[in-house]
């Protein structure tokens, strides 16, 4: 086992788990939301502003950083930390699902995926192996196996195909992972909506030795029933005393759901895109702030917020730098939506930690019907 790394549950409250993940470069508290920092950047967001909000550690994306600016132009620059300044606990996702849903002419097979840059048509082949090197260039903190995400909904043959390949990957992964002091990786369960290939998959990877096992293969357009269905189903298998990461998502409610399933670990895209796109979270449910109905309202976001992007403008003015199509529209929405994920976990790990998680989700649940606007 790395020294340097470790996970403690602090607290549960039935199937959830408040606790801490200890790196070397800061400490995890969870359940965590991660930022999504694909290109070596929160979009529209400076990194001081992103730990300000209160995260403890931020996403980053072999696919687009091995593509551009490259992996080792990286690491001769000092790693991705030094490279954006973020000093900081980072995951980095090993870029076969990146490959599939953006690169071009994908050719997937034992050996891994080769594909085209959807940046400039060039050729590249990504291994398990050379996708642990690229992490290992980055200097990632937490490392994911090379795995292939199936698109849902899929047969059964082809979701047994795709799990098994991801377990020979998840072995190739392991045995090149680097070990170095306060480095972890995680293996990542698939199997589409089998049960049978899920339990098998969250089993195998349970005695790899990984630091912490992720579950695949979800948030990639299911209903939320059948994402539920499949965390109770696979969550029983993963060991206790390993962070558990729920890749893609989700929306609060989402989060929510899965955090009473037992998940410590969340990303998600929306908080950030949401942002970009004039849409705004808050505790009292969504905000669209394009529609006229915000043009002469004076009241902020969320005046109970400490994140002054929620606290201190009118909607008023967000409305009108929404139409406008300014920058900082951009900037102080994405902000607040990253300041109110924050804060949800941050409930919910005092809720877990004081036995009291049904209430606040029941009160968090009540006052997302009360705004919705
Ligand atoms: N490796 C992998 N990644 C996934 C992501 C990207 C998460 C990510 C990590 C780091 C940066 C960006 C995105 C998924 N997003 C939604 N559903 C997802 C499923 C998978 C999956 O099965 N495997």
């Amino acid at each position: 086992m790395t020294q340097g790394f470790s996970f403690s549950v602090l607290a549960t409250d039935d199937l959830a788990r408040q606790g801490e993940i200890v790196t070397p470069r800061g400490t995890i508290r969870t359940p965590a939301f991660m930022p999504v920092g694909t290109a070596a950047t929160v979009k529209a967001m400076f990194v001081e502003d992103v730990r300000a909000a209160g995260a403890d550690i931020l996403l980053g994306n072999v696919y687009h950083l091995m593509l551009r600016p490259g992996a080792e132009r990286i690491a001769r620059l000092g790693g991705l930390h030094e490279f954006m300044r973020w000093p900081y606990p980072i995951l980095t996702d090993s870029g076969g699902f990146q490959v599939m849903s953006l690169a071009k002419l994908r050719k997937l097979d034992e050996s891994g995926v080769t594909f085209q840059s959807h940046i400039d048509g060039s050729r590249h082949h990504l291994s398990p192996e050379r996708s642990m090197e690229i992490q290992d260039l980055l200097g990632s903190d937490i490392q994911m196996q090379l795995d292939e995400c199936v698109r849902l909904p899929c047969s059964e043959s082809e979701a047994e195909r795709a799990m098994r390949l991801s377990l020979r990957w998840a072995e190739r992964s392991r045995k090149v992972f680097r070990e170095r002091p306060g480095r972890a990786v995680f293996g990542i369960v698939q199997g589409g909506e089998s049960k049978r290939l899920r339990i098998e998959s969250a089993q195998a990877l349970a005695g790899m030795d990984f630091h912490g096992i992720a579950v695949g293969g979800l948030a990639v357009g299911e209903p939320q029933d059948v994402m539920l269905d499949m965390l109770e189903t696979t969550a029983p298998h993963l060991p206790e005393s390993k962070p558990r990461y729920l890749m893609g998502v989700g929306a609060p409610d989402d989060i929510v759901e899965a955090v009473t399933r037992g998940i410590d670990m969340f990303d998600c895209v929306m908080p950030t895109r949401a942002g970009r796109h004039g849409l705004a979270y808050t505790r009292h449910g969504r905000v669209t702030l394009r529609n006229a109905r915000h043009a002469d309202d004076p009241r902020p976001l969320d005046a109970q917020s400490s994140c002054p992007a929620a606290r201190d403008y009118s909607r008023a003015y967000l409305h009108h730098l929404v139409k406008a199509g300014e920058i900082l529209g951009m900037m102080l929405l994405t902000q607040a939506n990253v300041a109110y994920y924050q804060e949800l976990m941050a409930g919910l790990r005092a809720a877990i930690g004081a036995g009291r998680l049904a209430d606040f989700i029941a009160e968090t649940r009540a006052n997302w019907i009360e705004g919705e606007s």
